[in-house]
């Protein structure tokens, strides 16, 4: 049997990394992880149970509290707090804005890194984990690490794309959003946002999704055949 591929892809927000994830591990069979949902979990949860997100003792006493629950199939991936759906409730712009105060706290991410690295080792085919500090500290040993970036711009040109039919958001502030978050992530103590030495950088500014995806499913047919 095969040794299980472990894919690590880490970057700034709006990158792509979910999207290109997703399809690259349904392409390849592979198990699919996104931890930042789970931090937008723990975010949500604390949200909902009163612990001021601002007050980091208050939140790592509260961290071992949620039990959250990440299904890792790429084609529907599903992640529950306390047996609750919370798909869709993480995605609010009260835990976008929460989310990074609470993803700095020591406890919050030990204890999802724990999640994280049960769910790599469980893959039956192996798994691609997305998020921010996946190649330096959750799985450094993984067998293929990229590192996305895009430009400011494109990024929030994407972003805004997300919100046709919706109220449509001003470039600049989604921008402003974007840049506030990545520094909070990249500025944080405990394992920031970084590339790792080994991780392959991926510009994806001028690329299409499909581009970034054959790119990545190519990087990792030549680590297989290289075993
Ligand atoms: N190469 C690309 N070209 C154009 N649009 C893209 C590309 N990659 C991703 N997108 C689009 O950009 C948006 C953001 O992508 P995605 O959610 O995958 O990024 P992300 O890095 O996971 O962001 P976050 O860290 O904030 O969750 C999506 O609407 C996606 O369809
Ligand atoms: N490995 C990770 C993944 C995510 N985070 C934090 C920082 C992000 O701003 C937030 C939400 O992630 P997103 O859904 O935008 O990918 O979660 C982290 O600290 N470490």
């Amino acid at each position: 049997m095969e040794t299980p591929v472990i894919v690590a892809i880490d970057g700034p927000s709006g990158t792509g990394k979910s999207s290109t994830s997703k399809a690259v591990a349904a392409k390849l069979g592979l198990s699919y992880l996104d931890t930042g949902a789970q931090y937008r979990a723990m975010t949500w949860w604390m949200l909902s149970n009163g612990v001021d997100v601002n007050d980091a003792a208050e939140v790592a006493t509260a961290a071992h509290k949620p039990t959250i629950v990440s299904g890792t199939d790429p084609a529907a991936p599903t992640i529950t707090v306390d047996g609750a759906d919370a798909t869709g409730p993480i995605r609010t712009q009260e835990v976008t804005a929460a989310v990074s105060a609470v993803s700095a706290v020591p406890e919050v991410r030990a204890r999802l890194v724990e999640l994280q690295r049960s769910a790599a080792a469980a893959a039956p085919n192996g798994i691609v984990v997305e998020g921010r500090d996946i190649g330096t500290t959750v799985l450094p040993d993984a067998t293929l690490k990229v590192f996305l970036t895009a430009s400011a711009e494109a990024r929030a040109a994407r972003r805004n794309g997300e919100l046709k039919g919706k109220e449509a958001a001003d470039l600049a502030a989604t921008q402003a959003a974007l840049a506030k978050r990545d520094a909070a992530d990249s500025g944080r103590k405990t394992s920031p946002l970084a590339k790792a030495d080994d991780a392959i950088e991926v510009d994806t500014t001028d690329l299409t999704l499909d581009q970034v995806i054959e790119c990545i499913v190519t990087l990792i047919e030549e680590k297989r055949a290289a075993r």
